[in-house]
């Protein structure tokens, strides 16, 4: 599905050269929930800019189901970003003037795809995601929770094979990112969704099949949940970040 291989990336500041990723290589499968944690300055955030293509990799390869991703020139990049991911965002970005249905169809009217079957997709997500019922309100007259339901939606209305969350619960009180999370389990289960989700939250990424941990611009640990309880998962988390701090 997502496969990033040796990927290097530096910035430029004045003379200087800083190398924020080192050769970073991973995978996800499809219909798999993957977290990506890591220090602050780890280069999480660089790491999913390229992965959008918002930023170029220096070098290295990122592959997303058969397309090399490098290679591409703006048009067809614009086109991956639009037709093959989905984004949420950490303030979720819904448009003030647009209703619900409207906000989870924006990406297929950017597209210029809406057809029936697009309007059809966006109900099926209203109904997933139970947010039926306020389809026709606009994001000023609905609470965080069901805004928050429909930026996922609106992340699924292309049926992207990779949704990209930065930070989605960053902001949130333990009860608002359990409902982030419990939208992507409904993703996956629901729909075969696949998600790649940076986050500080140990929390939040205990709900993931796999949690990749960045170091120093490459991955340090990769850590599988199998069977294992959530709480349990997420002390395995806290203890890895923990021996980190200590090397
Ligand atoms: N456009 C830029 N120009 C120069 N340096 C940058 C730029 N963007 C990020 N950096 C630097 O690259 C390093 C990695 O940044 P990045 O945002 O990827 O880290 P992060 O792991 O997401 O951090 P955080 O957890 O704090 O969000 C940081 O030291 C940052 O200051």
């Amino acid at each position: 599905m997502l496969t990033v291989k040796d990927l290097h990336k530096s910035y430029q500041v004045g003379k200087a050269t800083y190398e924020v990723l080192k050769g970073v290589s991973l995978q996800v499968e499809k219909g798999e929930f993957v977290a990506v944690m890591g220090p602050s300055g780890s280069g999480k955030t660089t790491l999913l800019n390229c992965i959008s293509c918002y930023i170029p990799a220096d070098s290295g390869t990122i592959t997303l189901g058969d397309t090399e991703l490098a290679h591409l020139e703006e048009d067809a990049l614009a086109r991956v970003r639009n037709q093959q991911l989905g984004f949420v965002f950490q303030d979720f970005l819904l448009l003030d003037g647009l209703t619900v249905r409207e906000n989870i169809l924006l990406p297929a009217i950017i597209g210029g795809s809406v057809s029936s079957q697009t309007e059809e997709r966006a109900d099926q997500l209203c109904d997933v995601f139970g947010i039926g019922h306020i389809r026709g309100k606009y994001p000023a007259e609905i609470s965080g929770g069901e805004k928050q339901r429909t930026a996922v939606a609106r992340a699924l209305i292309n049926r992207p094979l990779l949704i990209l969350a930065d930070e989605p619960t960053g902001n949130l009180d333990s009860k608002s990112s359990r409902a982030v999370i419990r939208s992507f389990e409904q993703a996956r289960e629901a729909l075969e969704a696949t998600i790649f989700m940076v986050t500080h939250d140990s929390f939040a990424a205990s709900f993931c099949d796999r949690v990749v941990i960045l170091r120093d611009g490459v991955v340090w640990q990769s850590l599988e949940r199998g069977s294992t309880a959530r709480s349990t998962f997420q002390d395995r988390l806290l203890d890895a970040i923990r021996e980190m701090g200590k090397e």
